[in-house]
């Protein structure tokens, strides 16, 4: 009995303690093959999904390894055991059992294949109810603001109803099997019952060896109904592990990156496109980008303009190099971006976006989330300073040990934008890419920011996705993108001069998002110089 309890005890811990081990394993390898998958597999994959196969899929792998397998293994033990002592005690009622099992072999592959369609689709649904949960939890804030908690509600609720369906399907499936072998085995066991009957009758067998037969056939029975039931949490686990198995054995779609690290201008990187093309691998058949041509010199600062869905942002994304074109030629410093280590890549160029992502960490470690070496508290500090962050910083109760909530929601958008630029200060870019803030923030926050990133493109190349007509009017080159390529190019006042498509765009007031740009607006800017001073037509609200 000890040494029983002895032998389930390390069974239990054995089995415990290395599934837990290999679940961490694969977990951490999912994970990283998870983030080194390129931009593009993101798009069409939802986050949701994912999360859900890193803890619910090996959650299913792990109830496997732990209680299904051991259990299944146990009740094995038992049948094969339990068969070789009924074949000792009497071989002619253990083939008679025996002919039985055709049937109850073909009972068990139909509940099977049924039950693993089942709850494969289970998973699936599971997947796709996770991918709704999270999709809308991280906008909750937008839902409340349209009072529409009934309606994802609704929509959680159709989610979660389908993984019911396909649980009661599986219900259903196990219900039939165990309601039918029950009697089939109870049945088969009279049969067997009558024939030992006889045999004993016959003295052919004694009264003691049938009794000790049925108690043998009792237990493999019973065990046999064990490996039944556990097999229904196996078949999840196997569900489980070929999707999470199918995304470790994803290749990233990117090349590999290049070994080259250019050291270029001291003045700021240079940036050419020369006719590049480009369609998101989501949607091949359309181009974004057409014909688009492009060159940044070191030091100089370029503003994108153009209506919404020209292609401004792809263009970042293209310097990035979360994708690449298909023709053309992007370089920077004179070498194929291809060629280039990608991580020297993502230091000599940093992005500010509009809408920057802040992690739920301390201000410091957002601060510091970009650079690749060791900073010292003086350096995170200037990067405040120049940023025009350190204020504020300084005025929370925690200083830069703050923590700043979800996605930063404990600051305000100008303080995520400020602390944005304080990041990409201090990877030191050669070339800093400003996709700049509009409607989110107040005149106080914008003037702030602005500054702030006045300060950001000294001594280095700036392409800027401009919205304000300060940038604009302040930058060395204007760029007009539509359709996928720069119709014109040249300082303000010589397009303003020209009466092209940039004057038109001012024109017609479709800078940014939506504010309104009057030639006369643009005449009081430059009358009252360019530049610093921030005042700007879009942010007059
Ligand atoms: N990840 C993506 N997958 C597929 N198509 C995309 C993707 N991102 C953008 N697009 C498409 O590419 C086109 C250009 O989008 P892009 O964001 O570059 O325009 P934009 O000029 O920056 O617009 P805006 O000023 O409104 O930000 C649009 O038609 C858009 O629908």
């Amino acid at each position: 009995m000890g040494a029983g309890g002895l032998a389930s005890g390390l069974r239990a811990y054995l089995f415990d303690s290395a599934a837990e081990r290999v679940m961490c394993r694969l977990r951490v390898r999912l994970f990283t093959q998870l983030v080194q998958q390129e931009v593009a597999f993101f798009d069409v994959t939802p986050v949701g999904e994912l999360s859900n196969r890193l803890s619910e899929d090996t959650r299913a792998m792990k109830d496997a390894a732990t209680t299904s397998i051991s259990m299944m293994l146990r009740s094995l033990l038992t049948c094969v055991l339990g068969a070789v002592m009924m074949f000792i005690t009497s071989w002619r009622l253990a083939s008679l059992t025996c002919a039985t099992l055709p049937v109850t072999l073909l009972m068990f592959r139909t509940f099977a294949r049924l039950n693993k369609r089942y709850v494969t689709a289970q998973l699936t649904s599971a997947a796709a109810a996770s991918a709704t949960a999270q999709e809308v939890l991280a906008g909750i804030r937008t839902v409340k603001s349209f009072a529409k908690e009934g309606h994802i509600v609704r929509k959680y609720t159709s989610a979660a109803n389908d993984i019911l369906s396909w649980g009661l399907k599986s219900a259903v499936a196990s219900g039939v099997f165990t309601g039918s072998a029950i009697p089939f085995a109870f049945g088969s066991m009279m049969v067997v019952l009558w024939y030992g009957a006889v045999l004993v009758l016959q003295g052919d067998m004694s009264l003691g060896d049938l009794n000790a037969y049925m108690l043998y056939a009792i237990f493999v029975s019973g065990s046999a109904g064990g490996i039944a039931g556990t097999a229904a949490s196996l078949i999840a686990a196997v569900g489980a592990g070929r999707r999470v198995f199918q995304l470790m054995d994803r290749t990233p779609q990117l090349p590999p990156s290049g070994t080259l690290k250019p050291a270029g201008s001291p003045a700021g990187a240079s940036l050419e496109f020369k006719d590049v093309h480009f369609a998101y691998p989501s949607r091949p058949d359309s181009w974004v980008l057409s014909g688009f041509s492009l060159a940044i010199s070191p030091g100089q600062s370029v503003a994108l303009v153009g209506a919404s869905g020209g292609g401004k942002s792809t263009v970042v994304k293209l310097v990035q190099r979360f994708y690449d074109p298909q023709r053309g030629s992007l370089t920077l410093d004179g070498i194929d971006i291809r060629s280039i280590d990608t991580t020297f890549l993502h230091q000599a160029v940093a992005l500010v976006a509009q809408e920057p992502l802040v992690f739920s960490e301390s201000i410091e470690y957002n601060i510091c989330f970009g650079v690749h070496r060791q900073v010292t508290q003086a350096e995170i500090e200037a990067a405040a300073v120049a940023a025009h962050a350190h204020g504020f910083i300084s005025a929370l109760p925690q200083g830069y040990a703050s923590r700043v909530g979800e996605a930063g929601v404990m600051l305000s958008g100008g303080q995520r934008q400020r602390l944005a630029i304080a990041r990409a200060l201090l990877c030191a870019p050669r070339l800093l890419l400003l996709d700049e803030a509009t409607s989110a923030l107040d005149a106080e926050s914008e003037h702030l920011v602005q500054q702030a990133l006045q300060e950001a493109a000294r001594n280095r190349s700036v392409m800027v996705i401009a919205h304000r007509l300060s940038t604009v009017t302040g930058a060395d080159m204007v760029a007009v993108v539509q359709a996928g390529s720069v119709v014109e190019s040249g300082t303000h006042s010589a397009l303003m001069a020209a009466g092209g498509a940039y004057s038109q765009l001012v024109q017609r007031q479709v800078f940014g998002a939506g504010a309104g740009v009057e030639v006369q607006e643009v005449q009081e800017v430059e009358h009252a110089g360019s530049s610093s001073s921030g005042a700007d037509a879009h942010g007059q609200k």
